[in-house]
């Protein structure tokens, strides 16, 4: 049987704006003050996804999520029509309301941790939203994320849905962008690499000063059990707290894997040779791990750049492409080192660059943008078919972005309530072109 990889990419929602809602991601705090354009953004989106559709990958579109999210700015007490709920945040709690309106629900590397059928005792595959309960805007996310993904993955045969973690601190989990598999080919038992920031339950284990850890320890071995992985499948790495205090507030902003590739910064890990030594014990084929120094990129260019917010991909003839955003090209020692790379002698024979600047202003590079899930070609054709991006919904999509977005949108037009409409118009359009059902709260 077939296996593939597939891409899994946010659509971004009509309300994407920046409000500065995330502490320890620089580029969210430093750009907190630009007005936004959701129409572009959703079209650089789409444009990345259809190009990797177009080399012959498989690649889904995952729904966004209702906002403004009246249902939350009720659940704190504001009330009367929906006009005067916005009202009312906008006036006394403008905080809360930004946090009610983001469009975060983008960036799908945080929507849930997947685990392929090849890993799992009982041989399916495992998905558990990540509750993200280290920022309050994202918190707001896992049910809708868990319907949403339920819709699109909708044959219980072969897909289990777990419920997302208990909501405390100690199981902080940000899914998939702190977690990596390793294999030889997708459809073989692999090795789930899960990175967390810290050990939530013990105050002597090594954690950030400045910035969140936001994955934990305990979150990540909950969700090996919920889906039924062997220890010997898989391997447990604390991410360097210090290069979290400098910004990479996700692993997937510091190293990322593909099959038997480990691209990685030298400053990534804790006790980086003893759990690479684990990896090779447990994985038993070549394995390249491509670190990469800091003499060649420094943190602070790697945070800018995205350089490891790449996805690697294995293309249809086996050769291995980096999709990478234009911020690396545009950064001198990232693109020289981009240009080695493909000397080296690694399975990475191309980069491809794409312009994601409207998601990269908020911390979302390409990786962010995507969920990724192995899968073999039963599973395949078990996916809801209408979430697979081919000419004709790429064509619809693009066509329903430009009849429903806006082209400019600042944290004040947050209140208006004309968003709301037009944002659930939306919303409600999509839900029959993805064939979704009723996905979100204004339609339940
Ligand atoms: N690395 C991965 N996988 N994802 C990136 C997520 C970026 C997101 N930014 C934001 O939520 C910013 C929203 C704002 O400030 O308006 C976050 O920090 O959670």
């Amino acid at each position: 049987m077939k296996h593939f990889e597939a891409n899994f990419d946010g659509l971004v929602g009509p309300t994407h704006n920046y409000a500065g809602l995330s502490f320890g991601n620089v580029a969210s705090l430093n750009n907190a003050a630009l007005v936004s354009n959701p129409k572009a953004a959703a079209k650089q989106g789409l444009q990345k996804a259809k190009a990797l559709a177009d080399l012959g990958m498989i690649q889904g579109m995952l729904a966004p999520q209702e906002r403004p999210d009246l249902n939350t700015l009720r659940r704190i007490g504001f009330s009367g029509s929906d006009a005067q709920v916005l009202q009312q945040a906008a006036k006394t709690a403008p905080a809360l309301l930004n946090a009610c309106c983001s469009a975060s629900s983008m960036w799908t590397a945080n929507a849930a941790t997947v685990s392929p059928s090849a890993d799992t005792r009982d041989g399916k595959l495992h998905f558990t939203p990540a509750n993200l309960v280290d920022k309050l805007h994202r918190s707001i996310e896992p049910i809708t994320t868990g319907r949403i993904l339920t819709a699109t993955f909708n044959d219980p045969h072969y897909f289990h849905h777990h419920n997302h973690l208990p909501e405390h601190n100690s199981f902080g989990d940000e899914g998939a962008a702190n977690h990596t598999r390793l294999c030889q080919e997708y459809g073989h038992a692999g090795v789930e690499l899960f990175v967390y920031g810290q050990e939530a339950t013990n105050p002597n284990a090594p954690r950030p000063q400045k910035y969140p850890a936001r994955q934990t320890l305990e979150a990540s071995m909950a969700i090996a059990r919920l889906h039924q992985l062997e220890v010997d499948n898989c391997v447990f790495i604390q991410q360097n707290p210090d290069v979290i205090d400098q910004g990479v507030f996700h692993n997937d902003v510091i190293a990322v894997g593909n099959q038997n590739v480990l691209f990685y910064h030298e400053q990534a890990f804790l006790n980086t040779q003893a759990k690479l030594d684990e990896i090779r014990r447990k994985l038993d084929t070549e394995l390249f791990f491509i670190e990469v120094p800091t003499a060649k990129v420094a943190i602070n260019d790697a945070v800018k750049s995205y350089l490891f917010n790449t996805q690697i991909i294995t293309l249809p003839s086996g050769e291995m492409a980096i999709i990478a955003p234009t911020d690396c090209q545009e950064n001198p020692a990232v693109y020289a080192y981009l240009n080695e790379l493909l000397t080296l002698n690694t399975p990475i024979k191309q980069v491809l660059y794409f312009d994601v600047k409207q998601s990269m202003q908020n911390g979302g590079g390409p990786a962010c943008l995507r969920l990724r899930v192995a899968m073999n070609e039963q599973e395949v054709a078990a996916v809801n078919q209408h979430t697979l991006l081919n000419d004709a919904l790429f064509t619809r999509l693009n066509t329903w972005v430009d009849k429903h977005y806006r082209d400019r949108l600042s944290t004040q037009d947050l209140a208006d309530p004309q968003l709301v409409i037009e944002s659930r118009t939306a919303l409600d359009e999509l839900t029959q072109i993805m064939k979704l059902g009723s996905v979100y709260p204004f339609q339940r």
